[in-house]
Order: C-alpha cells, then structure tokens, then sequence
C-alpha cells in the first residue's frame, strides 16, 4: 500500500506543479545533486526541489551513466554522471540527496561530506547506530549539514499531533501502538530484502518507531520488553516482520509508557489474492489518561489524515486535521508564503526546512544528528532483542569477503 501511497504523491505534487506556477529560480540557488536513479526521487526530491525557488536541478548519478542521462533529461537536470563519486567531484555541486539502498547510506553521506556537500540522507539513516555516531562526528567536524530524511516529521499534522500530546491536555501518553505494513507485500528482488544492503521491516519501516519515538519525544528508551520476528523465507537474518514492546520513561515524573512497534513488509491480504489491506497505513495510536488519540497516515498526512481524539470518560470522538500553518509552520514565513502550502508534501516541507538549515537559517523544525542516533541505537537494541544481527556495514562485509 505505501507503494501505491507514493504513486499517489507524484501524482499530487504533478499535479500540484501544473496547477500552481513554477517559481522564478535564484541565480544563486542551490545546486543540487541526486545520488542514485531511485524510484522515491520524484516524489522525494524532484518535486519538491521544481517548486523551490533556492534550488537548482544540477546534476544526477547513476553506477550507468545511461541510466543517468535518461534521467537528467526526464527530470531536467543539467548533468549526469556515471558514478557517485564522479557527482561528488563537481565544485559546482553544494547539496547532496542520497537515495541508494540503506547499507550504501553511510559511505556515501560520508563521502559527500568529505567532498563539502550538505547531505539529506534517506531513511534510516544509516545501517546502524555505530556508522550513524561516525557520521554525526564527520558533519559537526565540517560544519556541514547532515539530516535523516525523516519527511513525515515536517508536515504541520506531525506538530498538530505533538502538540496535542504535549499540551498535555488529554493527561499523560500511558501506551502507543505504531504499524506500518506492506499489503501487497514487498515484491521479491527489491533491496528491502536484501542484508546486505540493510534491508528488513524495523529498517524499511522504521516510520513506526519514529511516529513512537517523537510521540513520546524526551522520553527515555528504557528497555525492549520483547522483540520477536518473522524470518524471511529466503534469508532468516532479515525481518519480513517485527513485533516489538518498547518501555520509555518520561524523565518528567518517571511514568513508564509502553509502546507497541509492528512492521511487516509481506502482511497477508484481508482476503487471499482479493483483497489486500490497502486501508491499513501507516499510523499510531496513543493512549493517554483521558484519551485514545488516533494519527491515521501519519507517513504521508500530504495526501490524507486525520488525527482522532476519543474522550474515556464520554466516548464522544472529535477529529482534527493540519494541511498548513498550525503549531509548527503557523508563524513561519516560507517560500511558499506564511505557514507553507495546503498542497505542500512532506517532503516540500522537509527541504523548506534543509535549505534554510543550510542557509544557516533559523529552521520551525529540525531532526537532530542525535536524534538519529538515537533512532538507529534503538533499531539495533530491537534486532539484538529478537536474536537478529545488527545491520552490517558494507566496510566490514568487504573486510569478511
Ligand atoms: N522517504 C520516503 O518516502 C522513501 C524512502 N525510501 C528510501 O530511499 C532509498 C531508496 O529506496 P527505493 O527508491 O525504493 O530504491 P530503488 O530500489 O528504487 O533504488 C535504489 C537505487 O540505488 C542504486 N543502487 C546502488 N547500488 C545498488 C544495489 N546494489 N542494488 C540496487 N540498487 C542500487 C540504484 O541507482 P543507480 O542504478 O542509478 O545507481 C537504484 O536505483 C532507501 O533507503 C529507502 O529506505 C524509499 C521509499 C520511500
Ligand atoms: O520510506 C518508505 O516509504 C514508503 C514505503 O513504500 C517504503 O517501503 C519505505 O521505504
């Protein structure tokens, strides 16, 4: 389903880019280059850059230079390389989008900040929490940016549900459950299965811990209750599925909130080869002491969202809804005008916020190098805890091989 979800989004921000005029470009905009031919640029980066005016479609790399050039002139990019590094030794360049598989994450953010490009890294981050701490250190040592590509968190539902949770109005988060499934599932071959590349549901999926992580944001990972997976077929060391209990505690008065993570990458159909579960996306539940408060779609809330708040005591159920503005983007004064774009994505609001970070700008919102740290030592507490390896580097399975 969130295949379908991201087909939805190019046509949205398509649309979107035929409806609203594209925006004079700054002479001194800047430059960007695209690492890798992935299926999410368009959606991801392509778009959203179209419709900034600080920043310039430069150039596209691709291992085929073929396969690059076929793309810079789809996208109109100015060039293509043959090889990453080849992107990387143009001076032109000053910020960099990778999009490779996840285990190729961490070489080429580093690589790129080395070659003094700012880097928004894909999700996760990297393949794990030790590669995440190296490449944190390597940006501060740079004065460079280096941002998790973590979209959702950008968009003003992701700070109307925080702040709903915060306000504390409902009372403390006692319990979260977060889900994020693929049915139809993963189709066989794609890197999402693949170990070395870093592939498995707790790393593809890695939206259900995040959602977990900022609704419950100060708290403290205490510990992993249970981990258990679902071995895929092929390869026992990936995760087809992940069922996790997290325990967090709220340094504020030490209440412990216990948190439900499930992700799957092959969930099976409501009903066989019929019908598949296209409305399960992905979305938390949080329990608090007066409320149960519903974020449905909180990976792409661009496209559709609702954040459900259910009073215990009446049973009575309102709902709300955040496109624009709001606690967030409310007073923030963008490219797009006061508070964004009703029709911006994730991702337009996501590189609003790069750029200007790399602008050296005040940002409305900002993911932390630490925070991705913390997000990546908690993905490999879960693998440890169901008896799963922890993500390999590529440098190490080079040194096994
Ligand atoms: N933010 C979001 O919403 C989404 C994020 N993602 C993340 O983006 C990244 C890419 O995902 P996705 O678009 O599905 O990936 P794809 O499989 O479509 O693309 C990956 C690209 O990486 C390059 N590549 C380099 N080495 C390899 C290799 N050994 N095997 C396969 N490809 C290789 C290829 O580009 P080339 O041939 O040009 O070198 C390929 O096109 C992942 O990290 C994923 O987690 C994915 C989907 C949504
Ligand atoms: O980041 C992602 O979002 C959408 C999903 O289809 C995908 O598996 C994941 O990589």
């Amino acid at each position: 389903m969130a295949l379908v979800l991201q087909a939805y989004t190019f046509a949205q921000q398509y649309v979107a880019s035929c409806l609203h005029p594209t925006p004079t470009k700054s002479p001194m905009g800047l430059k960007l280059g695209v690492i890798s031919t992935a299926q999410i640029n368009p959606a991801a980066i392509i778009h959203p850059a179209e419709t900034h005016p600080d920043v310039i479609l430069h150039g596209i790399a691709s291992r085929d230079i073929n396969v690059a050039k076929q793309a810079a002139q789809k996208y109109h990019f100015k060039k293509a390389y043959g090889s990453y590094q080849d992107l990387l030794d143009d001076p032109d360049i000053d910020i960099v989008y990778i999009s490779t598989p996840n285990g190729m994450h961490y070489e080429w953010a580093a690589k790129s900040l080395k070659a003094g490009k700012h880097v928004l890294c894909e999700k996760p981050f990297t393949s794990n929490a030790d590669e995440a701490h190296r490449l944190v250190e390597l940006a501060k040592e740079r004065n460079l940016v280096c941002e998790e590509a973590f979209h959702w968190q950008f968009h003003p539902a992701a700070h109307l549900f925080r702040e709903i949770l915060d306000s504390r109005k409902h009372g403390r988060v006692l319990r979260t459950s977060a889900v994020m499934t693929a049915s139809p599932g993963v189709p066989d071959g794609d890197i999402r299965w693949q170990y070395e590349l870093a592939g498995g549901s707790s790393m593809d999926m890695t939206y259900a811990l995040s959602f977990t992580r900022f609704a419950v944001h100060g708290s403290n990972l205490k510990e992993i209750q249970s981990a258990v997976a679902r071995p895929y077929a092929h390869d026992m060391r990936v995760d087809e599925a992940m069922h996790s209990l997290l325990l967090f505690e709220d340094p504020s008065d030490g209440h412990l909130i216990q948190s439900r993570i499930y992700t799957d990458m092959a969930r099976q159909w409501a009903i066989k080869k019929i019908l598949p579960r296209i409305w399960e996306l992905p979305s938390i539940e949080v329990e608090t002491d007066k409320a149960i408060i519903y974020f449905y779609n909180a990976m792409m809330p661009h496209l559709y969202h609702y954040i459900s708040i259910t009073d215990k005591m009446t049973g009575k159920t309102k709902y709300e809804k955040q496109y624009q503005g709001g606690p967030c983007w409310g007073e923030a004064w963008t490219t797009g005008g006061k508070g964004g774009k009703s029709y911006w994505s994730t991702y337009r609001y996501q590189l609003e916020a790069f750029t200007e970070k790399v602008r050296g700008k005040n940002v409305p919102y900002w993911i932390s190098g630490e925070e991705s740290i913390a997000q990546m030592e908690a993905i490999d507490a879960i693998y440890k805890a169901a008896g799963l390896p922890v993500r390999p580097s590529l440098a190490s399975l080079a040194t096994k091989a």
